[in-house]
Protein backbone atom coordinates (compact mmCIF):
# COMPACT_ATOMS: atom_id res chain seq x y z
CA UNK A 1 0.00 0.00 0.00
CA UNK A 2 1.32 3.28 -0.57
CA UNK A 3 1.87 5.53 1.78
CA UNK A 4 0.48 8.90 2.52
CA UNK A 5 3.56 10.54 1.74
CA UNK A 6 4.24 9.38 -1.41
CA UNK A 7 0.73 10.05 -2.40
CA UNK A 8 1.25 13.67 -1.49
CA UNK A 9 5.04 14.09 -3.09
CA UNK A 10 3.22 12.51 -6.44
CA UNK A 11 0.61 15.33 -5.81
CA UNK A 12 2.93 18.22 -5.29
CA UNK A 13 4.63 17.61 -8.05
CA UNK A 14 1.97 17.35 -10.61
CA UNK A 15 -0.74 19.64 -9.15
CA UNK A 16 0.08 23.32 -8.72
CA UNK A 17 -1.81 26.15 -7.11
CA UNK A 18 -3.30 28.59 -10.04
CA UNK A 19 -3.77 31.25 -7.57
CA UNK A 20 -0.80 33.28 -9.44
CA UNK A 21 0.58 34.31 -6.06
CA UNK A 22 1.55 30.90 -4.30
CA UNK A 23 4.97 29.31 -4.78
CA UNK A 24 5.11 26.85 -7.26
CA UNK A 25 5.11 23.53 -5.34
CA UNK A 26 1.96 24.02 -2.39
CA UNK A 27 0.19 20.50 -2.01
CA UNK A 28 -2.87 19.50 -2.63
CA UNK A 29 -4.69 18.48 0.13
CA UNK A 30 -4.83 14.75 0.36
CA UNK A 31 -8.47 14.83 0.58
CA UNK A 32 -8.57 16.06 -3.19
CA UNK A 33 -7.57 12.55 -4.35
CA UNK A 34 -11.25 10.96 -4.61
CA UNK A 35 -13.15 7.56 -3.56
CA UNK A 36 -14.05 6.19 -7.16
CA UNK A 37 -16.62 5.23 -6.50
CA UNK A 38 -18.24 8.41 -5.16
CA UNK A 39 -16.70 10.29 -8.29
CA UNK A 40 -17.57 11.36 -11.51
CA UNK A 41 -14.31 12.09 -14.09
CA UNK A 42 -15.06 14.39 -16.25
CA UNK A 43 -12.12 14.79 -19.27
CA UNK A 44 -11.88 17.36 -22.10
CA UNK A 45 -10.05 15.81 -25.08
CA UNK A 46 -7.55 17.91 -27.05
CA UNK A 47 -4.63 19.38 -24.95
CA UNK A 48 -5.96 17.42 -21.81
CA UNK A 49 -5.37 13.59 -22.70
CA UNK A 50 -4.44 13.86 -26.13
CA UNK A 51 -1.35 16.20 -27.10
CA UNK A 52 -2.24 18.88 -29.78
CA UNK A 53 -1.45 18.03 -33.06
CA UNK A 54 -1.15 20.04 -36.40
CA UNK A 55 -4.16 19.34 -37.81
CA UNK A 56 -7.49 17.72 -36.13
CA UNK A 57 -7.09 14.34 -37.86
CA UNK A 58 -3.44 13.78 -36.71
CA UNK A 59 -4.51 13.20 -33.06
CA UNK A 60 -3.90 9.72 -31.73
CA UNK A 61 -4.48 7.85 -28.09
CA UNK A 62 -0.90 6.75 -26.70
CA UNK A 63 -0.08 3.60 -25.40
CA UNK A 64 -2.01 2.91 -21.91
CA UNK A 65 -4.94 5.66 -21.81
CA UNK A 66 -7.49 3.30 -23.64
CA UNK A 67 -6.82 0.87 -20.54
CA UNK A 68 -6.80 3.73 -17.72
CA UNK A 69 -10.00 5.16 -19.17
CA UNK A 70 -11.32 1.80 -19.06
CA UNK A 71 -10.35 0.89 -15.87
CA UNK A 72 -11.43 4.08 -14.15
CA UNK A 73 -14.87 2.90 -16.03
CA UNK A 74 -14.86 0.10 -14.13
CA UNK A 75 -13.67 1.66 -10.92
CA UNK A 76 -16.56 4.31 -10.88
CA UNK A 77 -19.37 2.23 -11.95
CA UNK A 78 -19.64 4.09 -15.77
CA UNK A 79 -18.94 7.51 -14.46
CA UNK A 80 -16.73 8.77 -16.52
CA UNK A 81 -17.32 11.00 -19.61
CA UNK A 82 -15.59 12.91 -22.06
CA UNK A 83 -15.91 16.88 -22.63
CA UNK A 84 -15.26 17.70 -25.47
CA UNK A 85 -15.72 20.28 -28.65
CA UNK A 86 -15.53 17.52 -31.05
CA UNK A 87 -18.26 15.88 -32.23
CA UNK A 88 -19.37 12.22 -31.13
CA UNK A 89 -18.64 10.82 -34.26
CA UNK A 90 -15.14 12.20 -33.91
CA UNK A 91 -14.58 11.03 -30.44
CA UNK A 92 -15.47 7.30 -31.48
CA UNK A 93 -13.08 7.55 -34.53
CA UNK A 94 -10.21 8.67 -32.15
CA UNK A 95 -11.01 5.73 -29.09
CA UNK A 96 -12.09 3.22 -30.91
CA UNK A 97 -13.09 0.88 -30.70
CA UNK A 98 -13.93 1.75 -26.98
CA UNK A 99 -17.33 4.05 -26.96
CA UNK A 100 -17.04 6.44 -23.89
CA UNK A 101 -20.35 8.43 -22.37
CA UNK A 102 -20.06 11.97 -23.34
CA UNK A 103 -20.68 15.68 -24.22
CA UNK A 104 -19.78 16.18 -27.75
CA UNK A 105 -19.58 19.73 -29.85
CA UNK A 106 -19.17 22.09 -26.59
CA UNK A 107 -22.75 20.67 -25.55
CA UNK A 108 -24.46 19.99 -28.42
CA UNK A 109 -24.64 16.18 -28.26
CA UNK A 110 -24.76 13.98 -25.14
CA UNK A 111 -24.26 10.13 -24.88
CA UNK A 112 -25.27 8.90 -21.45
CA UNK A 113 -25.13 4.90 -21.98
CA UNK A 114 -22.86 3.11 -23.70
CA UNK A 115 -24.74 0.00 -24.12
CA UNK A 116 -26.97 1.72 -27.33
CA UNK A 117 -25.06 4.28 -27.56
CA UNK A 118 -28.10 6.77 -28.20
CA UNK A 119 -27.20 10.38 -28.39
CA UNK A 120 -29.60 13.07 -27.38
CA UNK A 121 -28.49 16.38 -29.75
CA UNK A 122 -29.33 19.40 -28.33
CA UNK A 123 -28.68 21.86 -31.66
CA UNK A 124 -29.99 21.73 -34.91
CA UNK A 125 -28.20 21.76 -37.88
CA UNK A 126 -26.62 24.84 -38.74
CA UNK A 127 -28.64 26.71 -41.84
CA UNK A 128 -27.20 26.15 -44.92
CA UNK A 129 -26.67 29.08 -46.21
CA UNK A 130 -24.91 30.81 -43.12
CA UNK A 131 -22.38 27.45 -43.51
CA UNK A 132 -21.89 28.38 -46.94
CA UNK A 133 -20.81 31.56 -46.38
CA UNK A 134 -18.60 31.32 -43.14
CA UNK A 135 -17.10 27.70 -45.03
CA UNK A 136 -15.61 30.43 -48.07
CA UNK A 137 -13.40 31.92 -45.16
CA UNK A 138 -11.64 28.92 -45.91
CA UNK A 139 -10.58 30.47 -48.96
CA UNK A 140 -8.64 33.71 -47.35
CA UNK A 141 -5.34 31.33 -47.27
CA UNK A 142 -4.10 28.15 -48.05
CA UNK A 143 -3.64 26.40 -44.76
CA UNK A 144 -7.09 27.26 -43.50
CA UNK A 145 -9.22 23.75 -42.92
CA UNK A 146 -12.92 23.51 -42.13
CA UNK A 147 -14.35 20.77 -40.11
CA UNK A 148 -18.16 20.75 -40.16
CA UNK A 149 -19.93 19.33 -37.46
CA UNK A 150 -23.27 19.90 -38.54
CA UNK A 151 -24.43 21.66 -36.04
CA UNK A 152 -21.38 24.52 -35.94
CA UNK A 153 -18.58 25.12 -38.14
CA UNK A 154 -14.62 25.22 -37.15
CA UNK A 155 -12.40 27.30 -38.89
CA UNK A 156 -9.00 25.80 -38.27
CA UNK A 157 -5.77 28.67 -39.12
CA UNK A 158 -3.06 26.15 -36.67
CA UNK A 159 -1.19 25.84 -40.34
CA UNK A 160 -2.29 29.77 -41.21
CA UNK A 161 -1.78 31.26 -37.93
CA UNK A 162 -1.16 35.30 -40.32
CA UNK A 163 -5.03 34.68 -41.02
CA UNK A 164 -6.40 35.02 -37.74
CA UNK A 165 -7.48 38.59 -37.58
CA UNK A 166 -8.93 38.04 -41.33
CA UNK A 167 -10.90 35.03 -40.20
CA UNK A 168 -12.44 36.84 -37.15
CA UNK A 169 -12.86 40.01 -39.22
CA UNK A 170 -14.60 38.15 -41.65
CA UNK A 171 -16.97 36.31 -39.61
CA UNK A 172 -18.02 39.49 -37.18
CA UNK A 173 -18.91 40.95 -40.77
CA UNK A 174 -21.29 37.94 -41.55
CA UNK A 175 -22.93 38.29 -38.15
CA UNK A 176 -23.75 41.86 -38.85
CA UNK A 177 -25.49 41.11 -41.60
CA UNK A 178 -27.85 38.55 -39.68
CA UNK A 179 -28.00 40.02 -36.28
CA UNK A 180 -30.69 37.72 -35.25
CA UNK A 181 -29.28 34.43 -36.43
CA UNK A 182 -29.19 32.22 -32.87
CA UNK A 183 -25.14 31.45 -33.29
CA UNK A 184 -22.26 32.56 -31.40
CA UNK A 185 -18.73 32.47 -32.05
CA UNK A 186 -15.84 30.80 -30.11
CA UNK A 187 -12.29 31.33 -30.21
CA UNK A 188 -10.24 28.39 -29.33
CA UNK A 189 -6.75 27.20 -29.46
CA UNK A 190 -5.96 28.22 -33.45
CA UNK A 191 -9.72 27.84 -33.95
CA UNK A 192 -12.60 30.28 -34.70
CA UNK A 193 -16.14 28.00 -34.32
CA UNK A 194 -19.22 29.30 -35.16
CA UNK A 195 -22.32 27.56 -33.24
CA UNK A 196 -25.76 27.67 -31.92
CA UNK A 197 -26.09 30.12 -28.89
CA UNK A 198 -27.80 28.32 -25.93
CA UNK A 199 -25.79 25.00 -25.03
CA UNK A 200 -22.44 25.19 -23.82
CA UNK A 201 -19.71 22.36 -21.79
CA UNK A 202 -21.45 23.58 -18.81
CA UNK A 203 -25.38 23.25 -19.71
CA UNK A 204 -23.95 19.91 -21.05
CA UNK A 205 -22.38 19.02 -17.70
CA UNK A 206 -25.25 19.91 -16.02
CA UNK A 207 -27.35 17.70 -17.44
CA UNK A 208 -25.14 14.88 -17.63
CA UNK A 209 -24.81 15.04 -13.43
CA UNK A 210 -28.80 14.89 -13.78
CA UNK A 211 -28.42 11.26 -14.53
CA UNK A 212 -27.09 7.79 -13.91
CA UNK A 213 -24.86 7.15 -13.17
CA UNK A 214 -23.32 10.37 -12.87
CA UNK A 215 -25.94 11.38 -10.17
CA UNK A 216 -25.18 12.47 -6.52
CA UNK A 217 -21.26 11.61 -7.45
CA UNK A 218 -18.64 14.70 -6.98
CA UNK A 219 -17.43 15.23 -10.24
CA UNK A 220 -13.78 16.17 -11.21
CA UNK A 221 -13.42 17.98 -14.04
CA UNK A 222 -9.87 18.77 -16.55
CA UNK A 223 -9.39 21.21 -19.64
CA UNK A 224 -7.35 23.00 -20.59
CA UNK A 225 -8.94 25.86 -23.37
CA UNK A 226 -11.30 28.51 -22.96
CA UNK A 227 -14.72 26.86 -23.82
CA UNK A 228 -13.42 24.55 -20.31
CA UNK A 229 -13.73 27.56 -18.29
CA UNK A 230 -17.96 27.55 -18.37
CA UNK A 231 -17.08 23.67 -16.86
CA UNK A 232 -14.68 25.11 -14.12
CA UNK A 233 -16.98 28.09 -13.27
CA UNK A 234 -19.81 25.56 -12.31
CA UNK A 235 -17.73 23.19 -10.40
CA UNK A 236 -18.35 25.07 -6.97
CA UNK A 237 -21.83 24.28 -7.71
CA UNK A 238 -21.86 20.98 -7.50
CA UNK A 239 -19.01 20.28 -5.48
CA UNK A 240 -16.77 19.63 -7.64
CA UNK A 241 -13.35 20.07 -8.97
CA UNK A 242 -11.16 21.83 -11.31
CA UNK A 243 -8.12 21.32 -12.73
CA UNK A 244 -6.50 23.19 -15.60
CA UNK A 245 -3.55 21.91 -18.13
CA UNK A 246 -0.98 24.08 -19.68
CA UNK A 247 -1.83 27.40 -17.97
CA UNK A 248 -3.19 28.58 -14.66
CA UNK A 249 -6.44 29.64 -14.04
CA UNK A 250 -7.56 31.54 -11.42
CA UNK A 251 -10.35 29.32 -8.92
CA UNK A 252 -9.49 26.20 -9.89
CA UNK A 253 -8.49 23.58 -7.58
CA UNK A 254 -5.19 22.75 -10.04
CA UNK A 255 -2.81 22.53 -12.55
CA UNK A 256 -1.25 20.23 -14.68
CA UNK A 257 1.33 20.99 -17.53
CA UNK A 258 0.88 18.96 -20.31
CA UNK A 259 -1.63 15.80 -21.27
CA UNK A 260 1.29 13.35 -20.00
CA UNK A 261 0.52 14.92 -16.98
CA UNK A 262 -2.99 14.11 -16.74
CA UNK A 263 -2.83 11.03 -18.39
CA UNK A 264 0.41 10.08 -15.44
CA UNK A 265 -2.36 11.06 -12.87
CA UNK A 266 -5.15 9.35 -14.30
CA UNK A 267 -3.33 6.65 -13.98
CA UNK A 268 -2.03 6.95 -10.49
CA UNK A 269 -5.65 7.49 -9.48
CA UNK A 270 -6.04 3.96 -9.81
CA UNK A 271 -3.70 2.76 -7.33
CA UNK A 272 -3.72 5.84 -5.22
CA UNK A 273 -7.96 6.21 -4.80
CA UNK A 274 -10.11 4.20 -2.63
O1 LIG B 1 -12.87 20.31 -26.18
P1 LIG B 1 -11.72 19.54 -26.75
O2 LIG B 1 -11.89 18.05 -26.62
O3 LIG B 1 -10.41 19.98 -26.23
O4 LIG B 1 -11.74 19.86 -28.31
C1 LIG B 1 -11.42 21.20 -28.73
C2 LIG B 1 -11.22 21.23 -30.22
O5 LIG B 1 -10.22 20.24 -30.50
C3 LIG B 1 -9.85 20.05 -31.88
O6 LIG B 1 -9.10 21.17 -32.31
C4 LIG B 1 -7.93 21.38 -31.53
O7 LIG B 1 -7.08 20.22 -31.58
C5 LIG B 1 -6.49 19.94 -32.86
C6 LIG B 1 -5.71 18.64 -32.73
O8 LIG B 1 -4.71 18.75 -31.75
C7 LIG B 1 -5.62 21.11 -33.28
O9 LIG B 1 -5.04 20.85 -34.58
C8 LIG B 1 -6.48 22.39 -33.32
O10 LIG B 1 -5.64 23.51 -33.60
C9 LIG B 1 -7.17 22.61 -31.99
O11 LIG B 1 -8.06 23.74 -32.05
C10 LIG B 1 -11.08 19.80 -32.71
O12 LIG B 1 -10.73 19.78 -34.07
C11 LIG B 1 -12.20 20.80 -32.46
O13 LIG B 1 -13.39 20.38 -33.12
C12 LIG B 1 -12.50 20.86 -30.96
O14 LIG B 1 -13.50 21.85 -30.72
MG1 LIG C 1 -9.24 20.86 -24.92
Amino acid sequence: MKSELAEMAFDQKRILPDDGEAPDAVPVPHALVPHLDKTAILLDIDGTLLELMPTPREVWVPPGLSNTLNRLVERTSGALALVSGRSLNDIDLIFAPDVYRAVGGHGAEMRLSVDNEAAAAHAPPMDKELKRRLAAIAKLSPGILLEDKGYSLALHYRLAPHAEKAIFEAVSLIRADLPNAPIEVLPGKFVCEIKHSGFTKATGVRELLKHEPFRGRRPIFIGDDVTDETVFAIMPDVNGLAFSVGRRVIGVDGHFDAPSDVREFLARLLDDAR
